[in-house]
């Protein structure tokens, strides 16, 4: 190595290289399990229930025949891996249900399985096909769980205290940058080829998150990191066949990604990688945005005491909804005015509290929808103004303090005789690792987006994939193939 690469990129491929994880921390390889069936699960549910999103699928030019292509979940299509990471990072994300972190930035670890898979799959079939000599890791179910507990690993060190959101950047560059890291070894590079590659990524332009705020909120904000993880396996394909990195790509002056960003100072990493990212996830029970599941449940229980109090019309008989939520839920999901699209409706705090507390339960991904009776409803739209949100200091304090590291809001009812519904207060949401009610939750969301598609048998037989850490990743993408599903809405 000629000059040497700036220290977070050397101690990013010095963890994905040469950090064992330890083989017998069941607690680990449990959680690595988990999160991998959720997102499948989360992928199956789009591939089954969106129409919207499978618009997005399949080869660039449609009837491209790729040999040995990645075998894109709950669908009949085959693409190339660069399109399959785009494809499988889409069903994953795009209904907001897939599992999230939060802290200075926020995002969602299992997006990195956008990239992991597709490559795994695809190299796997070259190499039973003869078209490839693979000299990574072996392509079983072991590496590609250690392959997530990395990628969940850097993601989440980074989002704990560097907000890139600061700088307008959206959090799918850590998206990128996890992904890159582990496609790297996946892929048999060297560590001087990784670092090259992961120079690329600070020198990649990367998306402004506008998309996900206020009246810009759009789709985009559901294949953006299907994007990031097409960018990590792209960069990684291109450094392979001989480009070469910048190893300043940080530090330089004028030009490094710092000098225009963090500055000097750079990155800040709570604590040296390891496996903490995939035991502290907050698994999503629901899909709305993760900083409003919290206000979700409080909203679902007010609306119940508000039933049993034998009250029945809300707009005469409620004056006011407190709501005191974290910064971060504050500055993402606080929305007033008119909602133009699914996305923008799951962006608006304000709209999924004032439909849960009507409904009684969840909201779906079905109530996002502009043909949504709830899209359409007034009694809705006008609770929906009645809602007054708050950022508090204590509830943003706790979210960001890693031992704690809630997720809360507190909701209030104000009724119109001048009397309340006392605060509900919610810190670790169904679905938080700290919820005693999160293992069954995820249970259930799993076997309810997998009946989607799939019989009770093929069920099982994923979930014994899932246990056997010699599977071969091919074998266990097949299990997922399907013809196109009957779309149900
Ligand atoms: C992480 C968030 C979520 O839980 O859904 C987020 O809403 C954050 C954001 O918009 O910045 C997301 O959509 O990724």
């Amino acid at each position: 190595m000629s000059r040497p690469y700036d220290q977070p990129i050397v101690d990013i491929v010095n963890y994905v290289y040469h950090h064992s994880l330890n083989q017998d921390d069941e607690a680990t390889w449990k959680c690595a399990r988990t999160a991998l069936l959720d997102a499948m699960g989360c992928a199956i549910e789009t591939a089954a229930t969106s129409t919207e999103c499978r618009k997005l699928l399949g080869p660039v030019i449609e009837g491209t025949v790729v040999p040995d292509g990645f075998r894109v979940p709950g669908t009949e299509l085959q693409v190339d891996p660069v399109k399959g990471a785009f494809d499988l990072g889409v069903l994953i994300r795009y209904l907001d249900h897939n599992d999230a972190l939060g802290g200075a930035e926020w995002g969602h670890p299992s997006d990195n399985l956008g990239a992991i898979l597709p490559v795994m799959d695809w190299l796997s079939r070259e190499s039973l096909s003869g078209r490839r000599v693979h000299d990574g890791p072996p392509l079983t179910m072991q590496t590609l769980l250690i392959a997530l507990v990395k990628a969940y690993e850097i993601q989440g060190c980074y989002q704990m205290r560097n907000a890139f959101n600061a700088y307008g950047i959206d959090h799918v560059v850590l998206v990128k940058l996890a992904s890159t890291a582990v496609v790297c070894w996946l892929l048999g590079m060297t560590d001087e080829q990784a670092m090259a590659t992961i120079s690329h990524v600070w020198m990649d332009g990367h998306p402004n998150r506008v998309y996900r705020s206020g009246a810009n909120t759009i789709p985009r904000k559901g294949w953006a990191a299907g994007d990031a993880a097409r960018r990590a396996v792209q960069l990684a394909l291109l450094v392979q066949d001989g480009q070469p990195g910048a190893p300043g790509a940080l530090t330089a002056q004028p030009w490094g990604f710092w000098e225009r960003t963090f500055g000097e100072a750079g990155f800040l990493l709570p604590r040296p990688f390891g496996s903490w990212t995939v035991q502290n996830v907050l698994f999503k029970s629901m899909p709305v945005e993760g900083h409003a599941i919290s206000a979700v449940e409080a909203a679902i229980l007010q609306g119940r005491r508000f039933r049993q109090r034998g009250l029945s019309d809300p707009l005469k008989q409620i004056q006011r909804i407190d709501l005191r939520t974290t910064a971060a839920a504050f500055l993402i999901v606080n929305k007033h005015g008119p909602l133009h699209n699914a996305a923008d409706r799951d962006h608006c705090i304000q709209y999924v509290v004032a439909l849960a507390f009507l409904k009684g339960s969840p909201p779906e991904a079905a109530d996002y929808l502009d043909k949504s009776p709830w899209a359409n409803s007034e009694e809705l739209a006008a609770l929906r103004e009645r809602i007054v949100v708050q950022s508090d200091p204590r509830l943003t304090e706790d979210y960001l303090d890693l031992d704690k590291k809630s997720i809360g809001a507190g909701m209030t009812v104000h009724l119109a005789d001048g009397s309340s519904l006392p605060q509900i207060l919610i810190e670790y949401p169904v679905g938080h690792a700290r919820n005693p009610k999160t293992p069954a939750a995820v249970q259930e969301k799993f076997f309810q987006n997998m009946g989607l598609m799939f019989s009770a048998t093929e069920i099982s037989r994923i979930l014994g994939a899932v246990q056997n850490p010699d599977t071969l990743i091919s074998d266990f993408i097949d299990l997922f193939v399907q013809p196109p599903a009957k779309a149900r809405f």
